[in-house]
């Protein structure tokens, strides 16, 4: 059978259940021989506040117990410029091989400004995608740009239509339904100095307790 790649691309600024139950969905989905999470230098976001081997780590706490193929690969960081992910995916196209099947994750709020990432119309010819609804954002073809609407026209496909084809599909999950978000995390952090225990929120509700742990081991998002 075609090797199956999964990406899922990101800030991770931190890591938290939507992103493990993302890649969990697809990971399910797609059946992957490997999901690679690739932490980024995202270029539309201002300046990230844990450090590069921070967030590495806290996605290897996050994604340690894991059932699925999981990998953290650190290309996109190791680069040092800002990431562009069509880059990206031309060279682990390179790597992998003309007939592997790589599908790049992502949250519906990606695919609802996927027309202002770099070169984005080339990315089909590199990739699937794997879109997963996400509180707040639609996955509706009423919702999206139109350019971006127009770019998936003839695309949607099934996870085994994916999975057997090396790029141009692309795959919704509409049952993903996670409302959490980095911003949230690292306010809630703010607002209370840094203390877990008096944000308001259940912390625990929204990152794995080991990466809750580490963030107040070394005093993350308490500016
Ligand atoms: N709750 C979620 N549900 C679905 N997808 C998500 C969710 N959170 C993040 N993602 C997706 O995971 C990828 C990485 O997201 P990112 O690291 O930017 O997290 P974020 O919570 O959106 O961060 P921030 O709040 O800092 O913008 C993106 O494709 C994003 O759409
Ligand atoms: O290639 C681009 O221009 C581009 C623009 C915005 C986002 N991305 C990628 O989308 C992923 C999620 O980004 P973010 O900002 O939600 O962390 C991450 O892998 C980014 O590199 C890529």
């Amino acid at each position: 059978m075609t090797a199956c790649v999964a990406l899922l691309g990101g800030s991770f600024d931190p890591v938290h259940h939507g992103h493990v139950a993302l890649a969990a969905l697809f990971a399910d989905l797609l059946q992957p021989d490997q999901l690679r999470i690739l932490p980024a230098r995202p270029w539309q976001k201002s300046a990230l506040q844990a450090s590069d081997a921070q967030r590495i780590a806290m996605l290897e706490l996050a994604f340690a117990e894991q059932t699925f193929p999981v990998a953290i690969d650190p290309r996109e960081i190791e680069r040092a410029s800002p990431t562009y992910t069509v880059e990206t995916l031309r060279g682990l196209r390179a790597e992998l091989g003309e007939a592997a099947s790589i599908v790049f994750l992502m949250g519906a709020d990606q695919l609802m400004k996927l027309d202002s990432w770099r070169d984005w119309q080339d990315l089909f010819a590199l990739a699937n995608l794997g879109v997963a609804a996400r509180p707040g954002y639609t996955l509706s073809e009423d919702g999206l740009p139109p350019a971006v609407a127009q770019a998936l026209a003839g695309r949607l496909a099934t996870p085994a239509q994916v999975r057997a084809t090396p790029s141009g599909k692309v795959c919704l999950a509409h049952t993903l339904a996670v409302d959490i978000s980095a911003t949230q995390i690292r306010n809630a952090l703010h607002a209370s100095a840094g203390s877990a225990a008096d944000t308001g929120l259940d912390l625990g509700a929204l990152v794995p307790q080991q990466v809750l742990d580490y963030i107040q081991q070394h005093n993350l998002y308490k500016n």
